[in-house]
């Protein structure tokens, strides 16, 4: 198995506060890697170290070979964040245009693939509103058509279901595994557990510490329970 990402020892530190402890993590190509963890675990710190938008206090980030943060790297790495970094009198195609345009596609590969984003996220027929006009769920959907739009080989999603309904969650999880299935390596945060049952791998983090780490099954069967929220208290996660 090709490795993608490695994390070598992370720590991370706000002041004195210290809120990542010594992550190992080594992440293969082509696997829906899932980060699961309770508000404030630091899932969010751990995917911005990752993708080189925060450096961490101690160890390092590794991507495709290159410790980031590396400018050549990020252009491989689609990153939704938690919050929509979002042009509210642009239209949803115009900003989707706009990032891509940045990531360097051509006029006609915009016209292309912006359709087919639009067309995942279910935002065809609101493509010509401003976005300042949307709700909080078309405003996580059209952040999502953004981080695809450029068919990145790794594809870094902080909590991107948040406030999508349940029919269209679960098409967004289709083409997360069409994007996997094409070899894309998909990082993703969550704290509902039928998310996390959907990823390849799970690190469950808790106070900064990996509780526990492997696939949902081996993570279940190793303790004999039946659900990822029973495994998950059982590592000792739940509310910090
Ligand atoms: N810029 C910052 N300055 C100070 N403390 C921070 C900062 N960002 C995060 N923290 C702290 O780091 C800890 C981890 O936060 P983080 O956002 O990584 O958690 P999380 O698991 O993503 O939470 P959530 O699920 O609520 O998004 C929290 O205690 C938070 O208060």
């Amino acid at each position: 198995m090709e490795k993608v990402i490695s994390l070598n020892h992370i720590a991370h530190s706000f002041g004195v506060e210290t809120v990542i402890k010594g992550i190992n993590i080594e992440i293969d190509k082509g696997v829906i890697f899932g980060l699961l963890g309770p508000s404030g675990s630091g899932k969010t710190t751990l995917v911005k170290i990752i993708t080189g938008i925060l450096y961490p206090t101690e160890g390092s980030s590794v991507v495709q070979e290159t410790q980031m943060p590396s400018l050549k790297k990020m252009k491989n790495i689609g990153f939704m964040a938690q919050s929509d970094a979002l042009y509210t009198e642009l239209t949803a195609y115009e900003n989707i245009d706009y990032f891509a345009s940045i990531y360097g596609l051509s006029r006609s590969e915009r016209k292309q693939r912006i359709k087919k984003v639009l067309e995942i996220v279910d935002l065809v027929k609101h493509m010509k509103k401003p976005v300042r006009t949307f709700s909080g769920g078309m405003k996580r959907r059209l952040s999502l058509a953004i981080s695809i739009v450029h068919e990145p080989e790794i594809l870094i999603l902080d909590e991107p279901t948040v406030g999508i309904d349940p029919l269209l969650r679960q098409s967004i999880w289709q083409e997360f595994n069409k994007l996997k299935n094409e070899g894309t390596t998909i990082i993703v945060t969550t704290h509902v557990m039928d998310e996390a049952e959907k990823c390849d791998e799970l690190a469950l983090l808790h106070d900064g510490y990996v509780i526990a780490q492997g696939s949902p099954k081996d993570l279940k069967q190793s303790i004999h329970v039946d659900t990822m929220e029973q495994a998950f208290l059982h590592y000792g996660g739940g509310k910090s």
